[in-house]
């Protein structure tokens, strides 16, 4: 039986539906979100949650004239569903498939791309003044979870809204989850509001009301019920402090309620936010059992949930568990996460350090400085924030740590490609923004042992450095019991000797591509020598001094972008030693990689062997020449 769902090719189709059958439409969702996340993985909690409130959106409002700004948008399935893209939707997040996140590219309804949080209320805003300049009349939306308003861009925003807008509707998603439960004073107010029986009582009976009579007479019901419950909390919303009306908290998945009010909201000439109370996982009880760990994950049994166990552990889990051995031996060491204590692997820490935790909320620029000062006092901070995201503090590590000089280390979980969240995820530029940054020092491990070691070198480093490490698996090294300090900028040579023709490096998680591409050189009678360079900065000058000064051929290799990358770091290095060696550079282009999986991606983009040895092709045949002609490479300082 053809389901309405598949009816509906825009969201004008929604326009002649009665509530009986949008109720049905919502259960159609909820069923062909359950069943298609089971197969391509993604996040389901959140798009759970939002089932009702997006189908009321595009009832009373009309994309792509209005525009909807979703915080994140991870939680922007059920808008593409709605919006022409559910015959698609079996391939989201899959290689050349939906992206999982709004993207202007992918449909005109999505008005703004997104990924990284806080950002929702500032686009809004900038549209919203856009439009009234441009003198249009369209409705901009914004929906941001309530984890988003631990976000600082969220308030900065919040700041100038009433001050530059008439026209702007807010909806706040309220369900109590960031990935993790919500934290802090904004997750606390908002969860008194909700749970304010008064508010609840009050609301039920306002629903009752519009469920049965609707239209203008019940919009004055549930206005009069916020008065009344505004005046029985006594507190100043803080939406009000900021000059914005606030209304709710209505219940999130009662779909008469919210075309009511948005309907009201609508006609509203003032900046306006809904709180809307809603259900992370609503309708799959697994997911509402397990809200952290079905935020967003891999393929699971549509039934019960279940997903496939680890073989293995992770770096991120490496990472914590070695954290935790260090903090059980000094106990300066402290852990800050933003929000993400579970992708960093820092909830295994807390509940053996717990007074050294710190969850500061989606806050990666506060988690900086807040590490600054815990480290003024002594203390040396380990900042969890995967690569992607500490883009955001790049002037709190300059300002704030690195001119002090200040002991913070930045672990930057998802350093390289991270797969199935595309461009807004890949951690493909750390090595860039950092390496210009005086007084910190950059690494990257080739496994799990060296991710302990260099974490151990970390600590005792009395100065600010980094580690970039992958999404997932590495190799399968064992990790040693005790860790040891490596000396810093110093390479480690695995193979050759000074005067190899080829001198390859391969960083971190590309390690494996350049020894693949070492035994294809060797297999061609070429003399390599292979080294894991460690440090992205500083740069080992005496290793590519010795190694780069008579041999034919320099090869880097980084899971990197080679604009300012590790490769560029190389050849700054020999222009310095006054060294003219051919070099090839194996990294990321300079542009946007789309999301797909890793192994494919690198295919597509030249990061593997064959690619190199193609590119090097010119310079084999050269050394090929001068070995025929008996002349060793000539020492190439000019
Ligand atoms: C700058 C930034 N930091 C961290 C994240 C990781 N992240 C994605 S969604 C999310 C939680 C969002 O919670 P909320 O806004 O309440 O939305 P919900 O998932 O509850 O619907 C986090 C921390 C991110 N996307 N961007
Ligand atoms: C939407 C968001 O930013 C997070 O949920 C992110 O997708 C997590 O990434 P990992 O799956 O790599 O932890
Ligand atoms: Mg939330």
């Amino acid at each position: 039986m053809d389901t309405i769902l598949s009816t509906i090719t825009s969201p004008a189709d929604l326009k002649s539906m009665s509530m009986v059958q949008l109720t049905q439409l919502a259960e159609e969702i909820r069923e062909r979100l359950i069943l298609g996340v089971a197969k391509t993985g993604g996040h389901i909690g959140p798009n759970l949650g939002v089932v009702e409130l997006t189908i009321a959106m595009h009832y009373v409002f009309d994309t792509p004239t209005d525009s909807f700004i979703f915080d994140v948008s991870h939680q922007a399935y059920v808008h593409k569903l709605l919006t022409g893209r559910e015959h698609l939707f079996d391939t989201i997040r899959q290689p050349g498939g939906l992206n999982g996140f709004m993207l202007r590219t992918e449909s005109e309804h999505d008005s703004y791309g997104a990924g990284h949080a806080g950002t929702a209320l500032s686009a809004a805003l900038g549209m919203a003044v856009g439009r009234d300049l441009a003198g249009g009349t369209e409705h901009i939306v914004a929906l941001a979870g309530d984890a988003a308003f631990t976000n600082g861009i969220s308030f900065e925003a919040l700041n100038n809204v009433a001050a530059q807008t008439k026209r702007l509707i807010i909806v706040l998603n309220d369900n109590e989850w960031s990935i993790d439960k919500n934290v802090g004073a904004i997750a606390e107010y908002f969860h008194k509001i909700a749970m304010n029986s008064t508010y609840v009582s009050l609301h039920d009976a306002a629903a009752g009301f519009v469920e049965k009579i609707g239209g203008k007479a019940a919009r004055h019901v549930v206005r009069r019920a916020e008065e009344a419950a505004k005046g029985l909390v006594g507190r100043g919303m803080i939406f009000e402090e900021f000059g914005i009306s606030y209304f709710g908290p209505i219940d999130g998945h009662n779909l008469p309620m919210l075309i009511e009010t948005f309907k009201f909201l609508k006609t509203q000439n003032k900046p306006v936010v809904l709180h809307a109370i809603t259900q992370k996982g609503r309708g799959f009880q697994p997911a509402l059992e397990g809200q952290k760990k079905f935020h967003g994950l891999g393929p699971y049994h549509p039934e019960t949930g279940e997903t496939k166990p680890a073989i293995q552990k992770t770096y991120s889990e490496i990472f914590a568990e070695t954290l935790t051995k260090l903090a059980t031996a000094n106990d300066k060491v402290v852990a800050i996460t933003a929000a993400m204590p579970n992708g960093t692997a820092l909830d295994l820490f807390r509940p053996v350090h717990p007074t050294r935790y710190f969850d500061v909320g989606i806050a990666e620029e506060h988690a900086v400085i807040f590490a600054a000062g815990l480290a003024i006092k002594g203390f040396k901070p380990f900042c969890a924030i995967y690569s992607t995201f500490l883009q955001r503090s790049f002037d709190q590590i300059v300002h704030d740590v690195a001119l002090q000089k200040l002991p913070v280390v930045f672990c930057m979980d998802r350093g390289g490609l991270s797969g199935d969240d595309g461009p807004t995820h890949h951690g493909l530029f750390d090595i860039s923004y950092l390496r210009g940054v005086p007084n910190l020092i950059h690494m990257d491990p080739v496994d799990e042992d060296e991710l302990a070691d260099m974490m151990y070198t970390a600590m005792l480093h009395d100065g600010p450095s980094a580690i970039r490490y992958p999404r997932g698996t590495g190799p399968g090294v064992r990790v040693k019991e005790q860790p040891v300090a490596l000396e810093i900028g110093k390479a480690k040579v695995l193979k050759g000797r000074p005067g190899a023709e080829v001198v390859v490096f391969g960083l971190g998680a590309m390690m494996a591509e350049a020894e693949r591409f070492v035994g294809m050189l060797e297999a061609g009678g070429f003399s390599v020598a292979l080294i894991n360079p460690r440090f992205a900065k500083p740069v080992d000058r005496e290793c590519v001094d010795r190694y780069g000064v008579e041999c034919g051929l320099v090869v880097t290799f980084e899971d990197h972008v080679l604009a300012g990358g590790f490769g560029s770091a190389v050849l700054e290095t020999l222009n310095e030693l006054q060294i003219d060696v051919p070099m090839v550079r194996v990294g990321w282009p300079d542009e946007f990689i789309e999301h797909g999986k890793v192994e494919a991606l690198r295919a597509k983009y030249g990061l593997t062997a064959e690619a190199a040895a193609e590119t090097c092709r010119g310079a084999l045949e050269e050394i090929v020449e001068w070995r025929a002609e008996n002349r060793r490479p000539h020492l190439s300082r000019r």
